[in-house]
């Protein structure tokens, strides 16, 4: 067994992690850390998490130095649970000892000067680990996520949009001048456990934000390969994400080809599914499936991918990543075989 420390594990991705390596075959729980001072120190986790009850009985430890003494020593792999600026300060030391590190923040997925100035709203100081690191698109990038020591999971927009997105651009059937709209509605657990008056019961309604402006717009085109227009939209529900992708397509490519594209893509692939029919929230959250399906009007393409945020969207493709990483069935963890 290998033993896996999760900081950040009184979050929302970190709870479902904690979750995800209880019931694992290969992995098993090497401490629950928070922040050093935090109002959450000492407490059980259930205490946070009741729906563990009997099942995690672990503290939440605050991660003081003693405590990355002990992971340094104790744990086998590290996964980074936490806000961007602080997955960002903490991975460098954990990689400088020889561990593994799964980051699910955005701290390590897109190269390129000025990237986090500009989107993150930090100076980035750790260039040599961002060029290292391996973009965690677990269906995407299998030999990458093996061979890096550093691997950056995806955020869940960009998830639900490169899953859609990519074998079509793979196989070259996107118009060239046209840029793919996606169109993406998530559930407020997408903005963490922390309260704030955004995500509070009475002010939550359907609507848009980010416009123009949001992080995932460059991390979804740098990783496509093709600029994209993304506009998130904040749903009044807990958890999923349902992205509607528009594409103009080539003149002349044909149902085949898009069918092709796709089967090309995923079959064989257990966690993203072509459903058959549009993909709906309640079919994906609580679950690491993508679900993914296409209809056409001429050039023009629409593409529906849902994924539960919390899961496919963080904590279950991170866990799909240590499985790639340490030689494991993909799905390990995630799906009974
Ligand atoms: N929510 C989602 O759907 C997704 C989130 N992500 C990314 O994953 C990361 C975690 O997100 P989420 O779980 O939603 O966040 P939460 O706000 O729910 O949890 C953050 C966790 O980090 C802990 N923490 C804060 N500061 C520190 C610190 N200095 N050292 C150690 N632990 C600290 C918090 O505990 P405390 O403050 O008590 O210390 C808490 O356990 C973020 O980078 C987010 O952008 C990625 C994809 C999807
Ligand atoms: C609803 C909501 O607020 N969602 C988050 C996305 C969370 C995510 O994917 O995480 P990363 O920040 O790690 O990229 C947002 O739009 O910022």
């Amino acid at each position: 067994m290998l033993k896996a420390a999760i900081i950040g594990a009184s979050g929302y991705t970190g709870a479902e992690l904690a979750g995800l390596i209880h019931g694992h075959p290969h992995l098993t729980l090497a401490g629950l850390y928070v922040s050093n001072g935090s109002q959450d120190a000492h407490k059980p986790f259930t205490s946070l998490h009741p729906r563990w009850r009997g099942i995690i009985d672990l503290p939440l430890l605050p991660l003081d130095d003693e405590a990355i003494s002990r992971i340094h020593t104790e744990a086998d792999l590290v996964l980074l649970a936490t806000a961007h600026e602080v997955s960002h300060d903490l991975a460098p030391g954990f990689l400088a000892k020889g561990l593994p590190v799964f980051d699910l923040s955005g701290a390590f997925r897109v190269p390129g000067e000025g990237f986090y100035d500009q989107f993150y709203g930090f100076h980035h100081q750790y260039g040599d680990w961002l060029a290292k690191a391996a973009y965690g698109l677990a269906e995407w990038n299998q030999e990458a996520i093996k061979a890096a020591q550093l691997i950056a999971v995806p955020g869940c927009y960009p998830t639900a949009s490169l899953s859609a997105l990519k074998p079509l651009q793979q196989a070259g059937l996107v118009a060239e001048g046209a840029r793919p709209i996606i169109s993406a509605v998530s559930g407020v657990s997408g903005a963490g456990r922390k309260a704030s008056m955004n995500n509070s019961f009475c002010e939550v309604s359907l609507k848009p934000y980010g416009v123009f402006n949001h992080r995932h717009q460059p991390e979804i085109s740098y990783h496509l390969g093709k600029q994209v227009v993304f506009q998130p939209h904040l749903g009044n529900f807990i958890r999923g994400i349902l992205a509607t992708v528009y594409v103009q397509l080539k003149d002349g490519v044909s149902d085949q080809q898009i069918a092709a594209a796709y089967h090309q893509a995923y079959d064989g692939q257990k966690i993203v599914r072509l459903a058959g029919q549009w993909p709906q929230i309640n079919d994906v959250a609580g679950t690491p499936f993508c679900d993914l399906h296409w209809g056409r009007d001429g050039n023009q393409l629409i593409v529906v991918s849902a994924i539960d945020n919390l899961l496919k969207g963080a904590a279950s493709q991170a866990i799909q990543c240590i499985n790639i990483h340490q030689g494991f069935s993909p799905v390990a963890g995630l799906i009974k075989e």
